[in-house]
């Protein structure tokens, strides 16, 4: 299996406010690899590192010290001007699906957008991939595309993030909670289309997330977070049931600690 990307030591560390708020040490040397086409959840309880972690490898936040490395490239190196043609392949996916949209923008607008900021619309070819990418998520251009936001379900807007972030074919995405703003009734539907876009477009799928459930569904391997460090990682196959499994009683543990 091709490694896809690779973080090694890293470390984030929040600037204190003011003196009374010293910085605070978010992520403490954390490793791990991810291959293309696979899934690796991080998992843990709340405050434990996992955004932090995520956001330095989208290079929404410098880390300290540490390495990303994403498909041959170090990113940690690079600068914007460097960064900005390798961020189109390792895109985001966050759990607030009306939020992360603007209200006043239709679903086919919202849609092209992240094609027009890269500057690759083609007002020929644009709006075919536009219907495109809202049939790749199991939505209709004719159906939804001139709807607003917020007529649309929960689970349909999030839908509309992921065709968004599609629209630049990624190899990564980083799922930050997918699911978990959504009603439990549209949530199997959403997993579904992840989990059948990883295996129609080669996804490798970096997820954050408190929901052994989701874990066991979606991820092929799994490490766990506490105070900074990753202090677990194994196959997702320990999360199913394996009581001799050596992991599975602290990844067990740790995941209803964070639930
Ligand atoms: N912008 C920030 N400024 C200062 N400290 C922060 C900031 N963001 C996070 N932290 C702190 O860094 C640590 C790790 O937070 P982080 O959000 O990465 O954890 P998490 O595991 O993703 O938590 P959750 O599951 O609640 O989202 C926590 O102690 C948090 O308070």
């Amino acid at each position: 299996m091709t490694t896809l990307l690779s973080v090694r030591d890293l470390v984030v560390r929040y600037p204190g406010r003011n003196r009374r708020v010293p910085p605070r040490l978010a992520v403490d040397r954390v490793s791990f690899e991810l291959a293309a086409g696979q899934t690796l959840a991080l998992i843990g309880e709340s405050g434990s590192g996992k955004s932090s972690t995520a956001s330095a490898v989208l290079g929404l936040r410098r880390p300290e010290s540490g390495e990303v490395w994403f498909d041959g490239h170090e990113l940690t190196a690079l600068d914007e001007p460097q960064l900005r043609p390798l961020r189109l392949r390792f895109q985001p996916v966050f759990q607030d699906p009306f939020g992360s949209l603007s209200p006043r923008r239709r679903i086919r607008d919202a849609v092209a957008e992240p094609l027009r900021v890269q500057g690759r619309w083609d007002p020929r070819s644009g709006p075919r991939r536009v219907a495109e990418l809202l049939e790749l998520v199991g939505l209709d251009a004719t159906a939804h595309g001139d709807r607003l936001p917020h007529e649309l379900s929960g689970g349909q807007c999030q839908r509309v993030g992921v065709a968004r972030a599609l629209a630049s074919d990624p190899q990564l995405l980083v799922l930050d909670e997918p699911v978990a703003a959504l009603d439990p009734s549209v949530r199997a539907g959403v997993l579904n289309l992840l989990t059948d876009l990883q295996e129609r477009l080669g996804l490798a799928y970096l997820l954050i997330c408190h929901d052994l459930a989701l874990v066991r569904h979606m991820a092929h391997r799994v490490a766990v977070m506490q105070a900074g460090r990753i202090v677990e990682t194994a196959s997702a196959q320990a999360l199913h049931g394996a009581a001799e499994h050596p992991h599975t009683r602290e990844l067990l543990a740790a995941a209803r600690r964070g639930a």
